[in-house]
């Protein structure tokens, strides 16, 4: 078994005047090349283990490993390479993107900050196109986009910096039905075409049956259930897992996955 490329130990969060903690001794090994979703109810504690998982915030107690050293911070060589190799695409498109700057900006900020000896422009070109958006949005604001291509925007800034690793939270949760489609496919496509490791945080079981082969299951702030997401459709064992599956009626995007 390959060694993971992130994992957390014995992780805790509890905020501060919480009456509960919002996640408790959460064990995870992610491994590279997999593609885990994280799913459950709001608030059981997802988008805290993302933020975590990706190093934007502390824990209280526990730890979270990079390449099996604790997560690198402040300004360091180990601490960018962190920062490129692990990226985020977040729920809200619009609030995701900076409304003044041109979509080629956005996109190529990551670039700059991380690999500023790498030709802007070109690298802006291409990932256009591998998102499958003209050329000719690099010149536009964010707000003249639709929703679809707005998240297309944030994959693209995502993969600007050829992470190996990228942390959705609700990835397609704000995109009408048929557009989510299309962007899931795309999340597929460019997950298997960069050999990518995807973490999805969902409350959308159809979403994490769509992009995931393994899956975690959330409640109140621990793991009740992680294995291969088509066992856990397929056979659940922990109660609150049955509650979930019996609570959405089709599961709309289902993967080719095995
Ligand atoms: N910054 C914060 N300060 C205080 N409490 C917080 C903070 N962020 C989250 N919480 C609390 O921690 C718990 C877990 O929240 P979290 O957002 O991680 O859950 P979630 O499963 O992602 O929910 P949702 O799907 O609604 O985003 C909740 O009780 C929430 O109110």
């Amino acid at each position: 078994m390959t060694a993971p490329i992130l994992s957390a130990s014995a992780l805790g969060m509890h905020y501060p005047g919480a009456r509960t903690p919002a996640l408790t001794e959460v064990d995870l090994a992610i491994r590279a090349g997999g593609h885990l979703g994280i799913i459950g109810e709001s608030g059981s504690g997802k988008s805290t283990l993302a933020r975590l998982l990706l190093g934007l915030q502390r824990p209280s107690s526990g730890s979270v490993q990079f390449r099996g050293e604790p997560i690198p911070t402040g300004r360091g060589r180990s601490a960018r390479e962190f920062r490129r190799a692990v990226q985020v695409v977040l729920q809200d498109p619009v609030a995701s993107l900076s409304p003044r700057m041109t979509v080629g900006g956005i996109i190529a900020e990551p670039v700059r900050a991380l690999r500023p000896e790498w030709n802007e422009r070109e690298r802006v070109a291409e990932l256009l196109a591998a998102v499958d958006l003209p050329a000719d949005v690099a010149q536009r604001l964010p707000r003249e986009l639709s929703g679809g291509q707005r998240q297309r925007v944030a994959i693209a800034r995502a993969l600007s910096v050829r992470p190996e690793v990228v942390i959705a939270d609700e990835p397609v949760s704000a995109l009408d039905v048929s557009v989510r489609a299309q962007v899931l496919q795309l999340l597929r496509r460019l997950a298997a075409h960069e050999g990518l490791t995807v973490v999805v945080v969902s409350h959308d079981l159809g979403i994490i049956d769509g992009l995931c082969t393994e899956a975690a299951v959330m409640q109140r702030g621990q793991i009740v259930e992680h294995g291969p997401t088509r066992q856990i459709l397929d056979d659940p064992v922990h109660p609150y897992t049955r509650e979930l599956i019996a609570s959405v009626p089709t599961l709309p995007y289902r993967s080719t996955h095995p």
